[in-house]
């Protein structure tokens, strides 16, 4: 845990079905932060067993009899209506849940939107982390992401959506399917890690509860990430590499109408840093009207320089964009006003290495 003061806050990360459960379980291990609920809910109370260091809950047992949902939505949207007073129960004194679910099988894609939906009964704030499935896995069960992925989207305060054939072209063609699959995790815990500091820690210039629901708020699709900064002036690359995720696949920023930009540092950052860093969010936005949010928190025991977590929201959806007639392309970032925000020192970031794979060096080294 960085050390400055703590928020009272309840926080909760949930899993949903069999990929939701394996991300929770590394995430509880792999988290610096106490005060943090972890709980798994699934229709398999034998994936529930694998779940052993957070709460579980076993829904719609009369019914699947603890066997699962065979990859069938429906079931396991009824498991979960079924257990509505216990999934009640289970969030009632949550301020935000994290859920996460992946997408394709039959509990997270007919459970989540259960779940969601009474949260926002309860007005609770959610962040949803979604896995889309392997094209490999077959177009039925990419019809089933893509369906829950709509209901999904139409109900969580954000979404992040990680694919999971992108991470057969960002990694090794020899990973194994585990390690692949713990890699996907391990992006998604630093993201969740670095919100829940951000919301938990006092900052000198401090984004609160109040500032993260607001832009949570924002109507739009959501795009999320974490950056890691070794020096003061590489603050600038950081925010580019927080958008460079191959893994998460709405990196694009362009007419955001929030933004959250949060920037943990092991000491004081310059103020020029600090503006360049600024500026270069702002060209990726490309929009003045923006509300841009931030915070600043020293944290000595850092082991790096700095972090930058940016949370965008309010994107443009594709089709909107399409409707609107406007000529923003997806993923086509205005290089140009990068440069000039910048001043040059952008290029050699933009083609710099993404920042996972330079922290997977640094995991293994
Ligand atoms: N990234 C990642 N993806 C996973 C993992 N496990 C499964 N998946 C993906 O998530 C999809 C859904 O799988 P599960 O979560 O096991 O299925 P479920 O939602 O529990 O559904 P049922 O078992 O049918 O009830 C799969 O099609 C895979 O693409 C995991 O550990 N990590």
């Amino acid at each position: 845990m960085h050390n400055v003061e703590s928020k009272e806050l309840n926080i909760h990360v949930i899993g949903v079905g069999g990929c939701g459960g394996n991300a929770v379980t590394n995430m509880a291990d792999l988290c610096s932060h106490t005060n943090i609920r972890f709980s798994s809910i699934n229709t398999d109370i034998s994936a529930l067993h694998q779940c052993k260091n957070h709460e579980v809950l076993l829904i719609g047992e009369s019914t699947t009899k603890g066997y699962g949902a065979g990859a069938d939505p429906e079931v396991a949207y009824n498991a979960a209506q079924q257990s509505e007073e216990a999934l009640r129960t289970l969030i009632e004194d949550d301020t935000i849940i994290i859920m996460i679910a992946g997408l394709g099988g039959g509990t997270g894609s007919g459970a989540t939107p259960v779940l969601l939906d009474i949260a926002k009964k309860n007005h609770i704030d959610v962040m949803c982390f979604v896995t889309l499935p392997f094209k490999s896995e077959g177009s039925k069960r990419q019809e089933i992401a893509s369906n829950a992925l709509e209901e999904i989207k139409a109900t969580a305060n954000a979404t992040l959506v990680l694919s999971n054939d992108s991470l057969v072209s960002a990694l090794n063609e020899t990973v194994g399917l585990l390690s692949a699959f713990r890699h996907c995790d391990t992006q998604m815990h630093r993201i969740v890690e670095a919100i829940i500091t951000m919301l938990t820690n006092t900052g000198y210039i401090n984004v609160d509860i109040n500032d993260f629901s607001h832009i949570l708020s924002l109507d739009g699709d959501t795009a999320l990430g974490v950056g890691i900064a070794e020096e003061n002036s590489s603050l600038c690359s950081a925010v580019t590499h927080a958008l460079n995720n191959p893994l998460v696949n709405e990196q694009n920023i362009v007419g955001a109408q929030g933004v959250i930009v949060q920037l943990t540092c092991k000491e004081e950052p310059s103020l020029m840093a600090y503006e360049e860093m600024l500026a270069t969010l702002q060209a990726l936005i490309d929009d003045t009207r923006t509300l841009i949010i931030s915070g600043v928190t020293v944290a000595s025991d850092l082991p790096y320089f700095g972090e930058v977590l940016i949370i965008a929201t309010g994107i443009p959806r594709k089709e909107q964009t399409k409707r609107l007639g406007t000529t923003q392309k997806e993923n086509v970032v205005p290089m140009t006003k990068l440069l000039k925000a910048s001043g040059g020192g952008l290029e050699k970031a933009y083609l710099d290495i993404p920042t996972f794979v330079r922290l997977q060096g640094r995991e293994q080294g």
